[in-house]
């Protein structure tokens, strides 16, 4: 998707859903069965005398992806067409087993906003979410915050208050907003908070309007 067709805040109804939807297809099944591998093997049991068959099952499963996956530059230009562009970030990306995945929607007002529940794998203090995944989640909400306002650019700068540790296994809104552009910058800010309101991580962000040619 080119920014020139993706959906703003001027010409698209309040409560867009801005991020791919996580469809029935066998890749987005895949992904999910991949995302509960990652959890389980968090979970489950150290001394687990079948991890040996485990490792092997899962060695197994690699190789066949692997022999049915065109070359890696084949991929990258395919990836970035179409609606690809947001199936596989690693943020909102249903085809990306590292992504929770958020779904995000964008408001009326010029916020694009989301709430995801995060689990084991995304754990940084005890029973909290590492602060660099915020900051991963924040900065790509702000970049879609930016598209819904009409522009994109690149990150040259994301400052990150971490004001209470942000619980896992709660579910999490987090927003952004585009506050100011002044030529090629784009300010915009965001936050991640608790179900009752509390914020959490609160960021603001500099970008800087620039095309990054995509491979073709
Ligand atoms: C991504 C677009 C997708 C669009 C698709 C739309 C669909 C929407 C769907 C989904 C959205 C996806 C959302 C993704 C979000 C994720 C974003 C990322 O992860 S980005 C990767 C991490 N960031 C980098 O790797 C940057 C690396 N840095 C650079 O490339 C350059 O330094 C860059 C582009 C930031 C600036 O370089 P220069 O050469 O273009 O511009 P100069 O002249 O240096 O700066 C311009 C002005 O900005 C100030 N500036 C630059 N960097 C600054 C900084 N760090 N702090 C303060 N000011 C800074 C300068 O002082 C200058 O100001 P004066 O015009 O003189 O007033």
């Amino acid at each position: 998707m080119e920014l020139g067709t993706h959906p703003t805040f001027r010409d698209s109804a309040d409560g867009t859903v801005l991020t791919s939807a996580r469809a029935g297809d066998p890749i987005d099944r895949a992904t999910d069965a991949a995302r509960r591998v990652v959890d389980a093997l968090l979970r489950t049991d150290r001394t687990n005398a079948n991890l040996e068959r485990v490792t092997e099952e899962l060695d197994g499963i690699a190789e066949h992806l692997e022999e049915h996956a065109p070359a890696v530059a084949e991929r990258l230009i395919d990836m970035w067409s179409g609606e690809g562009v947001t199936r596989h970030d690693p943020v909102t990306g249903p085809e990306n087993a590292i992504a929770p995945p958020l779904v995000l929607e964008g408001r009326g007002d010029g916020t694009v906003c989301g709430t995801v529940t995060l689990t084991m794998a995304y754990q940084g203090p005890p029973g909290h979410v590492h602060g660099g995944v915020s900051a991963l989640l924040l900065d790509h909400v702000l970049g879609v915050a930016n598209a819904w306002y009409g522009r994109s650019g690149m990150t040259a700068q994301l400052s990150t208050r971490y004001h209470r540790p942000t619980p896992l296994f709660e579910p999490l809104t987090i927003s952004g907003r585009v506050a100011s552009v002044d030529g090629r910058k784009i300010h915009a800010e965001g936050d991640i908070r608790t179900a009752d309101g509390q914020v959490c991580v609160s960021v603001e962000g500099l970008f800087i309007d620039k095309t990054v040619p995509r491979p073709r």
